[in-house]
């Protein structure tokens, strides 16, 4: 059955909307269904995937668009409609509507000029492409315009990973295990979880497999000191918690009220009582002094471009400005280094970001070793290995979803060097502060 004329106005409506990037595009979409309770499921369906084509292929579409009779809007509506649902299931469309769109999708997207292909702003085609090539450049773009599949974390305090599989099946929801994340399953539909028992007791939680392996190569262990310095709605803060199986103490740091609070019911459900959520003021803040020299393990899961998530949010490539980058590295670098104060001598500090530019990485990386003597990295291979994680890198885990097919995520491990004795004084002073 073919979907009603209206169904483009409504598409059209909201994409303008969307395409001011005054908001993420998840929000102006889920306050547009809320004020239109009319439309049905199937509706919502079709308008949502229109929207994040025209965002996953704006630059594509905006060629052909822009060019023709017509307003551009109700051509990028009708490109976007056209590949979610097919042109044939759209109604109200003229005749010669419909030819336009049939030869624009006959297009073979391999021979648009690359930076158009890439379908990313110019600044960031560009910039990747001095940082990795234009073969890798345009291999990470097709990636990133992949829907994301859906991942879940088995939590280790209530399940394992096969009896969770078995429930899934009986739903039925198939899955299978993830092929480097121990606890990982990867569901192959797109199911609603909410309601199952074992989401609401708190046996599953939806994690990208990336985003798994970050929160293992912590390494946090039983009865360990452990700080989530960013820890936000506490993705990893769970995992974590799991890992040290519920003991030690985990403190969740984060200066979003708003975030931390959705760390609550996701708590609750997990049956963690070791997590102790603290909302700290900035990175230099008192509370954070109280515990300098304190703490075996330290995640900096920080503030980035969020890049690397573009599979879920393609809105983010054209929201980023260039500009934001070096505010980036600023408050990258004032974390790490406020977060380094915590450890204690042999302490492990990781710091993260789920973006794929070396400014906001490599970089931030190599001026926090050249600028703390009394930390030396640890290279990633042998992170991986001790946690018998079969991956393969270097010095840091670079994750990418054309490569790994987990979103884009960076990390780096440092060690903290047995603390002289004059150093550990001055540490003791500071946390009396
Ligand atoms: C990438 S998000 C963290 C995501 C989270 N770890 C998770 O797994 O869901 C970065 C977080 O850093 C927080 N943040 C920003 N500035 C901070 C600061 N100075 N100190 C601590 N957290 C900060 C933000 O509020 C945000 O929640």
């Amino acid at each position: 059955m073919r979907l009603p004329p209206a169904i483009l106005a409504n598409a059209e409506e909201v994409l303008r909307e969307i395409l001011r990037f005054s908001a993420p595009a998840d929000t102006t979409l889920s306050r547009y269904f809320k004020d239109h309770p009319r439309l049905g499921g199937r509706e919502r369906g079709a308008i949502a995937e229109c929207i994040y084509n025209v965002l996953r292929n704006k630059s594509f579409y905006t060629d052909f668009s822009e060019a023709g009779g017509g307003a551009t809007m109700r051509r990028l509506t009708l490109l976007g409609m056209s590949d979610a649902v097919g042109v044939e299931s759209l109604g109200g469309l003229t005749e010669e509507e419909v030819a336009w769109v049939e030869r624009i999708m006959q297009i073979d997207r391999k021979l648009m000029h690359k930076s158009s292909r890439s379908n990313m702003p110019k600044w960031l085609f560009d910039k990747l492409v001095e940082q990795m090539g234009e073969e890798e450049t345009l291999l990470l773009a097709d990636g990133m315009n992949k829907p994301a599949p859906l991942d879940l974390r088995v939590n280790a305090l209530k399940d394992n990973r096969e009896d969770v599989a078995a429930k899934l099946l009986e739903a039925p929801i198939r899955s299978t295990p993830t092929p480097y994340a121990p606890l990982g399953l990867r569901v192959l539909q797109k199911p609603a979880l909410q309601n199952l028992p074992l989401f609401k007791d708190g046996h599953i939680e939806v994690q990208d497999e990336g985003s798994q392996i970050l929160s293992a190569i912590v390494g946090a262990k039983r009865g360990e000191m452990v700080v989530d310095f960013c820890a936000g709605a506490g993705g990893k803060t769970l995992a974590l918690g799991a890992t040290m199986r519920n003991t030690g103490r985990l403190y969740a740091f984060d200066v979003s009220e708003k975030r931390l609070s959705k760390l609550k019911p996701r708590l609750a459900r997990s049956g963690l009582s070791n997590v102790h959520p603290v909302l700290i003021a900035h990175e230099r803040d008192a509370k954070i002094k109280r515990l300098a020299g304190k703490i075996d393990r330290v995640l900096v899961d920080a503030p980035c471009s969020g890049l690397g998530t573009l599979r879920r949010n393609p809105d983010v490539k054209w929201r980023q400005q260039a500009g934001a980058i070096a505010e980036l590295q600023q408050k990258q670098a004032a974390i790490l280094d406020g977060a380094a104060r915590l450890l204690k001598g042999g302490g492990r500090l990781v710091y993260a970001t789920c973006s794929f530019l070396d400014d906001e990485n490599d970089f931030i990386a190599q001026q926090f070793i050249a600028t703390h003597p009394d930390f030396e990295l640890v290279p990633m291979s042998k992170v991986l290995a001790e946690q018998k994680i079969a991956l393969e890198m270097g010095d840091y885990l670079k994750l990418l979803p054309h490569k790994h097919e987990t979103d884009g995520f960076f990390a780096a491990v440092f060690e903290r060097k047995p603390m002289a004795k004059k150093a550990s004084k001055d540490e003791a002073q500071d946390s009396a502060e």
